[in-house]
């Protein structure tokens, strides 16, 4: 069997309140293979955050080993999970965190500006980006000229192109109407399925856990079993 794109093991999370020591998560073990759509369930203050601050990078595990595609991220330092991050995680938020004073382009073209990469080249890379999630139409238009649906789907391409292997997702549909939310859950099956990205969503919707192909149950910081 081909590597697994996540890899956790004993993975713990724990913080440090006065003299109280909270653990956002425990001693988590999980696979998932690439090209998995990934729903990730559980009450408030259960860790799914936690989970997915620890995913994309954005914290570093306090014990236990974690690799995303092959690489052992948990003890990189600071300035190297930046980088790393970069190139191998697009995240996805409830609220898209759109720049409002920037068009559609402008907003996907952010994360190609860190990279020495040509005016022309960039161009494409946006334009696709925008193509694959079916906004070619829009791209000239600001975050108030657009609908939450499409201002989510911006954020997607935003997500999508540097091209990383490892999407994470905020509650992508919490803020959206039925409708809105079925076409975002659409699309990140087919970037799943057709395009092999690996997706972990966390989410309070059951409909929206319907569209993975996996659902996980967090408790206390851990992992329940499907039953
Ligand atoms: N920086 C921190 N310092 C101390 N405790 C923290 C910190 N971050 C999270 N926690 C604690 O860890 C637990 C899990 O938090 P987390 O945000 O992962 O939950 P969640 O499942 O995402 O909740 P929600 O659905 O409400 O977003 C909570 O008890 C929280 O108070």
């Amino acid at each position: 069997m081909s590597q697994p794109m996540i890899l956790c093991r004993g993975l713990t999370k724990t913080y440090q309140k006065g003299s109280t020591t909270v653990t956002p998560l425990e001693a988590l073990d999980l696979e998932v293979p690439e090209g998995q759509f990934l729903a990730l369930m559980g009450p408030s203050g259960s860790g799914k955050t936690t989970l997915l601050n620890l995913l994309s990078g954005i914290d570093s595990p306090t014990s236990g080993t974690l690799e995303i595609a092959g690489s052992e991220i948990g003890s990189l330092s600071r300035g190297q999970l930046t980088r790393w991050r970069a190139r191998n995680i697009g995240y996805i938020f409830q609220l898209y965190h759109l720049v409002p004073i920037l068009t559609a382009f402008e907003n996907v073209e952010l994360p190609l500006l860190l990279d020495s990469m040509s005016k022309s080249e960039r161009r494409e890379k946006v334009e696709s980006a925008l193509e694959l999630v079916g906004l070619s139409d829009r791209m000239h238009h600001r975050p108030t000229e657009l609908s939450g649906g499409q201002e989510q789907r911006v954020a997607i391409a935003r997500a999508l192109v540097a091209d990383p292997k490892l999407l994470v997702a905020d509650e992508p549909t919490g803020d959206l109407d039925r409708e809105s939310a079925t076409r975002i859950l659409e699309l990140l099956q087919a970037l799943a399925h057709e395009h092999g990205k690996t997706i972990v969503m966390v989410t309070h919707d059951p409909r929206a856990a319907d569209a993975a192909d996996r659902t996980l149950h967090l408790e206390k910081g851990l992992l329940i079993t499907q039953p």
